[in-house]
């Protein structure tokens, strides 16, 4: 891929923990509108990457470059969270749901919001009460958080607390909560885990009119292969921390290797599984 496609490229990304090698010089790329699945077994380093990338970790080795539509390109790994949001313009959910639970639903897509609105407040109480500036930054910020609203059906539910939501309503406000920063990449770690098939099926439309409508680049872990496969358009493997595939999902999803760190076999097994699946390992 031309680095000019890409809008992010990890090089070389290597994440140790004392002795253990979570992530193990991988380099990957993400084109821009893409949606790009990062997958493998329990325990592979997917979590991880996204700590990488997130300024969660930082990373033992290597490169994680953002590069915006501009030319302008971040080397996350050498910023700091609140700068991978709001400079770099990465945003992510997490495995575990983290909503401000007490907080209504509305007061979520807000507080996605505290930086632009301090920004126009010029950090001062004078500018939060009477600064036109903040004035429109506020009016902005409501309708960004009611545009996003209508987009993930939670309309009805703006001023409920989110955590009386239903399950599958909390991801779909997590997923707007992190569209509400306006980012380029949006990282989701695991979005469709505990759906039922009808809010599976949502959220792939949720993420395909994502793409299609605001152009954002998306990366996602996801266990689900019928929502990696329905709305992937590349998939990169990962297996003890190492790629072992990188291609369109029908690729992916034929490739001995990736077969056999599904089923948990050896190395040797890798034929047996080949001369099964009918496909041969790329020397
Ligand atoms: N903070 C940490 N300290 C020590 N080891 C860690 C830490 N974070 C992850 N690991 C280890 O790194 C390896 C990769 O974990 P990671 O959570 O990235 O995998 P994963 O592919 O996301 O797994 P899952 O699909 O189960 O979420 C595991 O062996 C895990 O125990």
């Amino acid at each position: 891929m031309a680095s000019s496609d890409a809008v992010l490229e990890v090089e070389h990304l290597t994440m140790r923990f004392g002795g253990l090698v979570a992530v193990g010089d991988l380099s990957f790329a993400c084109r821009r509108g893409d949606i790009t699945a990062l997958i493998g077994p329990n325990g592979a380093g997917k979590t991880t990457v996204f700590n990488c990338i997130t300024g969660f970790y930082r990373p033992t080795e290597g490169m994680i470059s953002l590069r915006h539509p501009s030319g302008a390109t971040h080397l996350l790994e050498r910023l700091p969270g609140h700068a991978i949001t709001w400079r770099a313009k990465v945003a992510r959910t997490f495995q575990n749901i983290r909503l401000f639970s007490g907080m209504t639903v509305l007061e979520n897509l807000l507080v996605a919001q505290h930086n632009p609105l301090m920004i126009a407040s010029g950090f001062t109480l004078a500018g939060l009460l009477g600064l036109p500036g903040f004035r429109r930054a506020e009016k902005e910020a409501v309708e960004k958080a009611a545009l996003w609203l209508e987009k993930t059906g939670l309309v009805d539910r703006a001023d409920d607390p989110a955590g009386d939501l239903p399950y599958g309503a909390q991801r779909r406000l997590e997923i707007a909560r992190a569209m509400c920063t306006d980012p380029i990449l949006l990282c989701l770690d695991e979005p469709a885990a505990g759906l039922n098939p009808r809010e599976s099926l949502e959220l792939n439309d949720l993420l395909l009119s994502i793409r299609a409508e605001q152009g954002t680049s998306i990366l996602l872990i996801e266990h689900d292969m019928s929502v990696v496969m329905e709305i992937s358009d590349h998939v990169v493997v990962l297996d003890y921390g190492v790629k072992i595939a990188d291609g369109v999902p029908a690729e992916v999803r034929s490739d001995p290797r990736v077969i056999a760190a599904y089923l948990g076999v050896e190395d040797e097994e890798v034929e047996e599984v080949e001369a099964e699946v009918g496909v041969e390992i790329p020397a």
